[in-house]
Parts: structure tokens; sequence; C-alpha cells
């Protein structure tokens, strides 16, 4: 094999486009995914390569320092992806010591393993951590973007724990010259995203003709990038990018909540065959999130300029492909939506 590659929390939804990817079009490197299989980390995401020769899947914790660095040991690792995390504002809200302990010391324990394992040979070797635009706080509605050069101002615990684990990369890269890219993306949808998000959660919810809890007016914006779209662009990054630096990675699509909603109503309903906009009755103003970010909108011009990247689907064109997806796969949807979710959806969403 020509490289051996772990990409952790590659049974999640980004991670799981990111493992089919450099499966498909890297047969000779070893691609190593370790997940830990947590309530968003789904084996069924990944059917279609499992059997592939150069794919292996490890069930671990990146938290786990013995494990880790058993595992750089045992598969000879040189390059990294790094997407394990707990990624949910909500939740973070809820519980933010889980998200501490994953983002923030799971990374930490990646990183000394590598540095570990790499001892000083960092030729060849590269750590590419996935981070999030909302490390950069809020937008206000005024056209400015995010760029790399924007100050960090996380707000909610999800956000500052990615902030903190980006940091650690950094620190990593500017004191010992550990090879790392940070990467920092905007809001991902698409295929197999775990329905606690917005865009599965309402075509689901349209669906079974649930409430679509819209929190506070629905005006805040977010920039929405086709998952498939995220995946090239760390691939294009993980082999070119330069070590030390930062990109950002982003739609150039803004959306207003109310808007892309009312345009997945439209989507779901003329899929199903409903008439026109029957679904805006499940529209549900509830309470907004605490510390709800106003807007969030990225600049990925240097992503473009420096290494040729930029986002190949257009938006009305991507909602299509997922809605479609998800009203195809909806086994895929009630494995998940059975059992333990309901109870949290319950606790969730109910009476907000
Ligand atoms: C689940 C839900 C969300 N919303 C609102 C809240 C946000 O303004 C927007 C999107 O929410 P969501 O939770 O899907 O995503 P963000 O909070 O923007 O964060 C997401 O994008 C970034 C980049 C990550 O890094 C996060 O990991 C990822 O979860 O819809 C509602 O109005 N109702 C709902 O039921």
């Amino acid at each position: 094999m020509k490289r051996n590659i772990l990409i952790t929390g590659g049974a999640g939804f980004i991670g799981s486009h990111v493992v089919r990817l450099f499966v498909g079009k890297y047969p000779d490197y070893r691609i190593i995914n370790l997940d830990r299989l947590t309530y968003a980390g789904n084996l069924a995401n990944l059917r279609d390569v499992e059997n592939r020769p150069n794919y292996t899947f490890v069930k671990g914790d990146i938290c786990d320092y013995d494990a880790m660095r058993s595992l750089f040991a045992e598969y000879d690792i040189d390059g990294v992806i790094h997407l394990a995390a707990e990624s949910h504002v909500d939740r973070s809200i809820r519980d933010p010591f889980t998200f501490a302990r994953t983002n923030v010391m799971g990374t930490l324990t990646l990183l000394q393993a590598a540095r570990e394992h790499w001892n000083g040979a960092w030729e060849g070797r590269r750590f590419h951590h996935i981070s999030t635009d909302e490390v950069y706080g809020a937008l206000p509605f005024d056209g400015t973007l995010f760029t790399e050069q924007t100050r960090y101002d996380p707000h909610s615990p999800y956000s500052a724990s990615k902030a903190s684990s980006d940091h650690f990369v950094r620190a990593f890269h500017d004191t010992y010259g550990f090879p790392a890219v940070v990467t920092n993306c905007s809001n991902n949808y698409g295929p197999y995203q775990f329905p606690e998000k917005l865009i599965p959660l309402f075509i689901n919810n349209i669906r079974h003709e649930k409430p679509l809890p819209v929190y506070g007016r629905g005006e805040n914006v977010r920039d929405w990038l086709y998952v498939e779209d995220h995946a090239r662009a760390i691939d294009t990054i993980f082999h070119r990018g330069r070590d030390g630096e930062t990109y950002n990675i982003g739609g150039f699509n803004e959306w207003r909540n109310i808007d892309l909603i009312r345009v997945i109503i439209r989507t779901v309903d003329r899929l199903l065959g409903r008439p026109e906009g029957a679904s805006e009755k499940l529209i549900t103003y509830v309470t907004d999130r605490a510390g709800h970010d106003l807007r969030y909108a990225i600049d990925s011009r240097k992503l473009k300029e420096e290494l040729g990247w930029e986002p190949s689907l257009q938006f009305e064109e991507g909602i299509e492909k997922t809605v479609r997806w998800y009203l195809a796969n909806q086994e895929w949807m009630d494995d998940i939506t059975s059992g333990e979710y309901e109870r949290y959806y319950q606790e969730m969403y109910t009476g907000r």
C-alpha cells in the first residue's frame, strides 16, 4: 500500500463521504476508519465500501491513548483525517462535558499519538483536522464573510470545544513543527446526515406530518455546502494544502432558515405528490436556541485561488438530490429513528 490513512469518525455523516471518496479514488491507499459508533456513527452509511480490499474498520475511542498508540503502530499510519467529533450544538448546550472530552481531549490524544509515532520524521506525514466555521462566532447581516484571518469568537459549548481543538493542532505545528493543516467548513447537507440536524430532521418530519420546530423567528442565516463537495475539498487540501495553514470551505450559498425550510417543504410535498405548500401548516415557531448565532457565511477564496477547489453543485440540484435520497432510503431513516432517538426527540422538540 502506498499510504496508510486513518480517518476518524468515518462512520458519521461527513466522515462516511470522505471514506467513500478515498476508498474509491485511491485503491493503493489503505483506509482505516476509526469510529466509536456513538449514536451518530452508523456502519450502514458505508455498506457499499465495507468489503473493499483497501478498507478496514476499527471500533475505538480517540480518547484512549494506549489504543491510539497501538493503532498507529499496527497500521503504520502516515496520514490522519480527523473528523471524529460531537457535532450538534443543541446537545452541547445540554451536555458540554461530552463535547470537551471528545473534541478537546480526543483531538489532543490523537495528536500526541501521531507525534509519538512519527517521532520528528514529518516528511510525507500529515494530520488534517476538520473543523467548523462556528469557531469564528456570528456575523451581522452586513455581507461580511469569515476569512482565515477572522478572530476566533465561539459562543456555544460545541464551537468552544472545536476552537480549543483547532488551537491544539496549531500549537503542535508551532511548537514541534508537527505537519498539520486545519479546515473550517460551513453547514453541510446531503445523504446520511443524522436527523437531529435541520435538513434531515425536517424532511423526515414532513413525511410523517410532524411539527417543524423553527427556532426563534427563522431569520438566522447559514451557508450550505453539499457534503460531497466538502469531501472533495478535504481530498484537495489533504494532498496539496500547506502545513501550518488554515483553509475555509464554504458554499457561497447563504439561506435564511425560514426560506430554506420553505424550499424543503415544496420539494418534499412535490415528490410525495402532495398539493403545493400542503406542509406549510407544520411550521411551528418555538423557543430560540440559547446563544443562537445570527449568521454564518464563509469566504473560501483562498482555497479556490491556491488549490483550485470550488463547489460543484448548485443548491437547487443538491436539495433535490438530498430530498430524493431520504425519501428513497426510508429504511435507513426508520432504523435510526427507532428506540433511543424517540426519547431524545420527545425531550428535545416537544414543549420547547
Ligand atoms: C435542528 C434545528 C435547527 N434549527 C436552526 C438552527 C440553525 O440556525 C439552523 C441549522 O441548525 P443545525 O443544528 O442543523 O446546524 P448548526 O447549528 O448551524 O450547525 C451545523 O453546522 C456547523 C457548521 C457545524 O459545525 C455543526 O456541527 C453543524 O451541526 O437551523 C431550527 O430552527 N430548528 C431545528 O429543529
